[in-house]
C-alpha cells in the first residue's frame, strides 16, 4: 500500500525569461489580455461572438484570460508551401517562453513542458524535410502509355485538441497539414486556449500568409460547427471515444476523412528477465508523465509473479521521490491536475479502488499521485481510463497468459514490454493489439515515428512518414500514347 502527495509552497519563477508579451511570469501572475482567436494573420475578436469563457491557471486555480468562443469561419486557400524551418528555428528561440505558457495553462512541470515544445519543434523540421520530397510514381503501360500519380492538398483541413497537450497537439496537426499544401483552422480545448496562439504568430513570423493557420476558440458547440462545415474537407481530433464517435458520425454525413486520436488504457508486461532498474523507470514514464494525463499511458502494468515484490518496492521507493509541487519551479515533477472537476472524477476511480487494492490516496489541492499494488483484471480502476497519476500493478505467470489479458480491452493505443529476451520481444509485440508499441522503454516520442491507435483508441496517424497520406490525397494521371481504341 503506497501513495504520495503533497503540494509545495508556490514560489515565484526563479529562471529569468526573455523579454517578451509574456515575460516575467510565475506562478499567480500570468494574465492573458489579447483576444484568443486569430484569423489572416492577427488576433482578433470574432465577428460572430457566442458567449465568453474563462481559462484556468491549474495551479492556483485563477483565472489568466476570459476569450470569446467564436461559430463562424471562412478560411481561403493560398496554395503556398510554408516555412515551416524558419517556424522550427522561432519556437526554438522562443522555446522558454512557450513552456512557461504551457506550464501555467495546463499544470505539467516546466521541465516536461520543454520536452513537448522540442517534439513541437522536430516536428516541423522533419515536415519541412518531407514537403520537398513528396513524390507520386510513375506506372508504365503497355504500347508507351503510361500513367502516373501526384500528392494534392485536401483543402481546409479542422485540427481539434485535447487539453493535456495543447503546443504539441497544434504542433502535430497543423505541421504536416501545411507541408501538404493545406490551410488549418485549429481549435483548442477551451481548457489551454492560450499556446495556440503563440504558434499561430509564430508561422505568421516566419512568413506563413495570413490564412493558412488560423485558431478558433469554443468547446462542443464550436467543434460541431466546424466539423459540419461544408468548406472543410478534413478533421484530425484529439480526445476521448465518446467525442470521437461524434466527430466520425459528423464527418460521415460530408464523407470528410478523420483521424481520430482517442484514449487507451495501454498495457506495460515486465518480464522477470527484465532489467529491473529500466524497467521501473519505464513504468514512471508510463503513468505520471503531464500528471498521469497522457492517453498513451501503460496504466495496467503486468509484472511477472517472480519479481512482483521487487519490482513493487522499487516503484514505491521511486514514487516517493518524486517532486510535486508549484509547475513552474526547475525540480519540480509532477504538477496539479487540468481543474478540480478532473480531479474529484480521478478521485472517484481510487475510492472505488481502494474497496479491492491495496493503495490509497493522499492529495491537497489539484496535486495527488498514487498507485494501486495487487490490482485485479475485473477491476474499474484497472478496467476504465483514469487519465490522472493511478498505476495498477497487476501480476501475471506466463507470456500466453498474460497476452491474453493485456488485449482483453477495447482500447488499443499503446502498449510496452521489458524484457532480456530478443525473440520474447518481438513476439510479444507481434501479438499486442495496439497501435504503437514500445521494447525496453516507455513514452518517448521521435517524430521520425508514426503514432496512432488501434480498435476503439481510433485510427489514422500522426508523425512519420505515412501521415502524409492522411492530409493529402492522391491524383492518378492516365497518358495515352497511342491512338484511341474505342468499344463504338
Ligand atoms: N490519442 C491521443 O493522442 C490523445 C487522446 N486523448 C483523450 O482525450 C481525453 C481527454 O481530453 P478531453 O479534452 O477531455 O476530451 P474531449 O473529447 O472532451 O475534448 C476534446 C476536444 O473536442 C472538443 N469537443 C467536445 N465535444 C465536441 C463535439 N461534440 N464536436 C466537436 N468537438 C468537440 C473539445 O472542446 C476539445 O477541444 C481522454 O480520454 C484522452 O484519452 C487526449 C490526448 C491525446
Ligand atoms: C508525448 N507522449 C507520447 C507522451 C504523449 C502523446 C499523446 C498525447 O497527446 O497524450
Amino acid at each position: 500500500m503506497f501513495l504520495r502527495a503533497g503540494r509545495a509552497a508556490l514560489s515565484p519563477l526563479v529562471r529569468s525569461l526573455q523579454p517578451s508579451p509574456v515575460a516575467a511570469m510565475s506562478t499567480g501572475t500570468f494574465v492573458v489580455s489579447q483576444p484568443l482567436n486569430y484569423r489572416g494573420g492577427a488576433r482578433v475578436e470574432p465577428a460572430d461572438a457566442s458567449g465568453t469563457e474563462k481559462a484556468f491557471e491549474p495551479a492556483t486555480g485563477r483565472v489568466i484570460a476570459t476569450f470569446t468562443s467564436a461559430f463562424k469561419y471562412g478560411v481561403k486557400l493560398h496554395g503556398a508551401l510554408p516555412n515551416l524551418l524558419e517556424g522550427c528555428r522561432i519556437i526554438r528561440d522562443r522555446e522558454d517562453e512557450i513552456a512557461a505558457v504551457e506550464c501555467i495553462n495546463n499544470g505539467k512541470s516546466i521541465f516536461e513542458a520543454r520536452l513537448d515544445i522540442d517534439t513541437s519543434w522536430q516536428c516541423l523540421e522533419y515536415y519541412a524535410g518531407l514537403a520537398a520530397s513528396m513524390a507520386g510514381e510513375h506506372i508504365q503501360l503497355p504500347g508507351g502509355s503510361f500513367g502516373y500519380t501526384r500528392r494534392e492538398p485536401l483543402g481546409v483541413c479542422v485540427g481539434i485538441g485535447a487539453w493535456n497537450y495543447p503546443f504539441q497537439i497544434a504542433s502535430w496537426k497543423s505541421a504536416p497539414a501545411l507541408a501538404c499544401g493545406n490551410a488549418m483552422v485549429f481549435k483548442p480545448s477551451p481548457f489551454t486556449p492560450v499556446s495556440a496562439l503563440l504558434l499561430a504568430e509564430i508561422y505568421t513570423e516566419a512568413g506563413v500568409p495570413p490564412g493558412l493557420f488560423n485558431v478558433v476558440q469554443g468547446g462542443a458547440a464550436t467543434g460541431q460547427f466546424l466539423c459540419q462545415h461544408h468548406d472543410v474537407a478534413k478533421v484530425s481530433f484529439t480526445g476521448s471515444v465518446p467525442t470521437g464517435m461524434k466527430i466520425m458520425e459528423m464527418s460521415a454525413k460530408g464523407i470528410k476523412p478523420v483521424t481520430l486520436e482517442l484514449g487507451g488504457k495501454s498495457p506495460l508486461i515486465i518480464f522477470s528477465d527484465c532489467d529491473m532498474n529500466n524497467a521501473v523507470k519505464g513504468a514512471l514514464m508510463a503513468n505520471f508523465l503531464t500528471q498521469g494525463q497522457v492517453c498513451c499511458n501503460g496504466t495496467r502494468v503486468f509484472v511477472q509473479k517472480e519479481i512482483l515484490d521487487k519490482f513493487t518496492e522499487e516503484v514505491v521507493k521511486q514514487t516517493q521521490r518524486i517532486k510535486i509541487g508549484d509547475p513552474l519551479l526547475e525540480d519540480t515533477r509532477m504538477g496539479p491536475l487540468i481543474n478540480r472537476p478532473h480531479l474529484e472524477r480521478v478521485l472517484g476511480f481510487v475510492k472505488v479502488a481502494k474497496d479491492g487494492a491495496h493503495c490509497g490516496p493522499s492529495y491537497s489541492g489539484g496535486f495527488i499521485l498514487m498507485f494501486a499494488a495487487n490490482c485485479r483484471d475485473d477491476m474499474t480502476c484497472v478496467k476504465e481510463e483514469i487519465f490522472g497519476p493511478v498505476m495498477s500493478i497487476l501480476s501475471f505467470d506466463t507470456e500466453a497468459e498474460v497476452l491474453e489479458r493485456a488485449n482483453d480491452t477495447t482500447f488499443g493505443l499503446a502498449a510496452g514490454v521489458f524484457t532480456r529476451d530478443i525473440q520474447r520481444a518481438h513476439r510479444v509485440v507481434a501479438e499486442l493489439q495496439a497501435g504503437t508499441c514500445f521494447i525496453n522503454n516507455y513514452n518517448v516520442s521521435p517524430v521520425e515515428l508514426p503514432f496512432g491507435g488501434y480498435k476503439k483508441s481510433g485510427f489514422g496517424r500522426e508523425n512519420g512518414r505515412v501521415t502524409i497520406e492522411y492530409y493529402s490525397q492522391l491524383k492518378t494521371v492516365c497518358v495515352e500514347m497511342g491512338d484511341v481504341e474505342s468499344a463504338f
